[in-house]
C-alpha cells in the first residue's frame, strides 16, 4: 500500500453542501461527496436535480450556503480562487464557450500563460496537452475551422494544460457521432487525472466511470458501482433515469 495514501487528501471533498438561489429556490440539501485521486465518477440525475449547481460550487462560481468544498485539501474560498481555478478544470458542454483565440495553440496556451508560464516551458505544456487529446497537428488552425468533436477535444486540452487536480466534464458525449464519442472515451480513459463527469448518457457513464453518484431533488440518493446502480430498477425508475431501449448494463465490460 502507498504509504502516502492515508495522508494525501482526496481530489474532492464536499461536505454538508447546501445552496439556495437568490430567489429562494433550494437546489442542494446537505450533499456529501468524496472523490479519491485518479477516480472517474459519473454524476447522474434527472433534469433540475442540482448537478450544475453542485459543479458551480467546485471552483467557487457559486458560494456555499452551508457546508464546504475542498480540492486536494484546499478549501474553495475567495482567498484561494486562483489556485482553485487551476486545480478544477471544467469542460463545458459547448466548446465555443471556451475557445476564443485565433488559433488552437493560443487557446491552449491562454491558461498557462495567464498563470505565468513563458517560452519553451509554455510551448511544451501546449504540445503535451494537445498530444494527449490527439490534436497536436491542429495547433495552428483556427478553432472555428474544426469540427464540433475536434473543438470539444481542444476544450479538454485547454483544461489539461493547467494540469488540473480534477477534470469536470459537462455532458462530454453530447452532439458527438459514434466514432468521436468512442475516441473521446479512449482519451479520457488514458488520462491520469481525477474525473467527475455530469451526464444523462448512461451507457457512456458505464463505459467510462467505475463509480457513479445520483443526485435527485438536491439530495445525493445513491453512490456505488455504476453497473450496480444502472441495474437497480427501482432506483432508476424513482429518479427518472432511463437506459436506451434494449440496452442491458450487464452486457457491458466495465472498467475496474
Ligand atoms: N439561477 C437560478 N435561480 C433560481 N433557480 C435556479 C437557478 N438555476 C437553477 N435553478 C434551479 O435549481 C435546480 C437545480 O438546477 P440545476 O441546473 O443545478 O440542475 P441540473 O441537475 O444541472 O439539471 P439539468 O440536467 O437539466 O442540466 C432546478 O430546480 C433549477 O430550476
Amino acid at each position: 500500500m502507498d504509504p502516502l495514501s492515508t495522508t494525501t487528501p482526496p481530489s474532492l471533498a464536499v461536505s454538508g453542501l447546501a445552496y439556495a438561489y437568490p430567489d429562494g429556490h433550494q437546489a442542494l440539501f446537505g450533499v456529501d461527496l468524496t472523490v479519491g485521486r485518479g477516480e472517474r465518477v459519473a454524476l447522474l440525475g434527472p433534469n433540475g436535480a442540482g448537478k450544475t449547481t453542485l459543479v458551480l460550487h467546485l471552483n467557487g462560481i457559486l458560494e456555499a450556503g452551508a457546508g464546504s468544498v475542498t480540492v486536494a485539501g484546499l478549501p474553495v474560498a475567495r482567498e484561494h480562487f486562483a489556485e482553485i481555478r487551476r486545480r478544477v478544470g471544467i469542460v463545458f458542454q459547448d466548446p465555443d464557450d471556451q475557445l476564443f483565440m485565433p488559433t488552437v495553440r493560443e487557446d491552449v496556451a491562454f491558461g498557462p500563460a495567464s498563470a505565468g508560464l513563458r517560452g519553451a516551458e509554455l510551448d511544451a505544456r501546449v504540445t503535451e496537452a494537445l498530444t494527449r487529446v490527439g490534436m497536436a497537428e491542429f495547433a495552428d488552425r483556427p478553432p472555428h475551422h474544426l469540427s464540433f468533436g475536434q473543438r470539444r477535444r481542444v476544450a479538454v486540452a485547454t483544461v489539461l494544460a493547467m494540469r488540473p487536480e480534477i477534470l469536470v466534464l459537462d455532458e462530454p458525449s453530447s452532439n458527438l457521432d459514434p466514432a468521436s464519442r468512442r475516441e473521446l472515451a479512449d482519451i479520457l480513459r488514458s488520462l491520469d487525472v481525477t474525473v467527475l463527469m455530469v451526464t444523462h448518457d448512461l451507457p457512456y457513464a458505464l463505459e467510462l466511470c467505475p463509480r457513479s453518484v445520483v443526485l435527485s431533488g438536491g439530495v445525493l440518493v445513491a453512490d456505488g458501482r455504476t453497473q450496480e446502480l444502472l441495474c437497480d430498477e427501482e432506483l432508476m425508475r424513482t429518479h427518472r433515469l432511463e437506459l436506451p431501449f434494449g440496452f442491458d448494463p450487464r452486457s457491458v465490460d466495465v472498467p475496474l
